[in-house]
């Protein structure tokens, strides 16, 4: 017999999943969810096609609010998460106009990965939109109580005055089941939460499945602050400011409070690359020739204007004008730039970055070798 799963939600006597909805309770032993090695609880508390799916110790304890479809999916994923399993490099701290964030205990390495954290809570996002508040609010109260405490005082030590305010300022978006409507998440990681916004952070955030990678994209020295963007960095400081200002608060990040005239000159750098940009695609794209340098130029003002967490794609660049015109070491020397960056950005399974790493290896045998010529 087919039940529908039932919670504190659902009003007595009525059914609060729709019929093609319903859990068929005797199917539950083929699912994943029942095959992992620690049994998830749930579906629990459903509504509607929306219930709550837990376990203690997967990625040390995890709360969901989706579909039993996407239960799956994340129960047949990897759970990596480091906490715990070595001294974090960082303590939490209050900085004046900003509330808490993380500062760096030790030296950090470029490179370096600071965390690798599964989310404490996942919740699917058109069901935030869709969802009557107040049974919203109930369904966030019950799933939280499901975690284990440590989970729990991590979750509501976050920024938020409700539940639902924590999900909106602190989570990640996650996407769980390809293109389909229902795939994408709010995933919460509370510890990399803290993490306050820089228009130029120090940290890059990459995220796959369900696995969150915070890795530094310069050398850190003990004492710093350790930040992420929140928001996409390659746009002018009006652009950012309105974007922050979205996120409800008005950026005091050192980018954003430079003297008149260095705002101005970091405005005027994002233009140049975005022309020179343009400018060498169009030039290849056309088979015109372009200066030997080309590439290399537009990775100057990238560093110079610090954008650390976007260098792949501009190393690579370079790397291949260089190897076009058969300069041996530059393209060597920025190969092997961009391998490191796009691994940083991407994760060590880049395609990019094994390209890369072929060209270092022997520039002649690589398609750009001399192609200008
Ligand atoms: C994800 S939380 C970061 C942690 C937060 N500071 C806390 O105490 O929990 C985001 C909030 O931190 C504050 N914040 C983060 N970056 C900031 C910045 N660059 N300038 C001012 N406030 C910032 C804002 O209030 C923002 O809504």
């Amino acid at each position: 017999q087919d039940l529908c799963a039932r919670g504190p939600l659902q009003p007595r006597n009525e059914p609060i999943c729709s019929a093609n909805t319903y859990v068929a309770k005797h199917e539950k032993h083929e699912n994943t969810l029942e095959n992992s090695p620690e049994e998830w609880d749930g579906p629990d508390d459903c509504v509607e096609e929306h219930c709550i799916f837990s376990h203690q110790t997967f990625g040390g304890g995890m709360v969901m609010i989706t579909t039993e479809r996407i239960a799956e999916i994340v129960a047949g994923l990897n759970a990596v998460d480091d906490a715990g399993s070595k001294a974090p490099p960082f303590r939490i701290a209050q900085f004046p106009g900003k509330g808490m964030g993380l500062v760096a205990t030790r030296a950090i390495r470029k490179g370096e990965i600071i965390m690798e954290r599964t989310p404490s809570l996942l919740v699917q996002w058109g069901m935030l939109l869709e969802m009557d508040p107040e049974i919203r609010d109930r369904l966030f109260a019950l799933a939280v109580e499901r975690l284990p405490a440590l989970k729990k005082q991590a979750f509501m030590r976050q920024m938020g005055d409700s539940i639902h305010d924590k999900v909106d300022r602190n989570t990640f978006r996650l996407f769980l089941d390809g293109n389909s409507g229902q795939s994408t998440h709010l995933g919460s990681f509370p510890e990399i939460s803290m993490m306050n916004h820089d228009c130029r952070p120090n940290v890059h955030y990459r995220i796959a499945n369900i696995t969150h990678t915070t890795v530094a994209v310069r050398d850190i020295l003990p004492g710093e602050e350790l930040t992420i963007s929140y928001i996409f960095g390659m746009i002018p400081r009006h652009e950012r400011h309105e974007r922050l200002i979205d996120w409800g608060f008005t950026c005091t990040c050192p980018h954003c409070t430079m003297s008149p005239a260095d705002l101005a000159a970091s405005d005027a750098r994002l233009e140049e690359i975005k022309r020179l940009e343009d400018d060498l695609e169009t030039k290849l794209g056309s088979g015109r020739t372009v200066a030997p340098e080309a590439g290399g130029d537009i990775v100057k003002l990238y560093l110079d204007e610090k954008l650390y967490s976007y260098l792949g794609p501009a190393y690579t660049r370079a790397a291949l004008v260089y190897s076009m015109f058969g300069n041996m070491d530059k393209a060597k020397e920025y190969a092997a730039e961009a391998a490191e960056a796009l691994v940083r950005e991407t994760g060590p399974q880049s395609k990019d970055a094994e390209a890369m790493r072929k060209l270092v290896d022997d520039p002649t045998k690589h398609w750009s070798w001399q192609v200008q010529l």
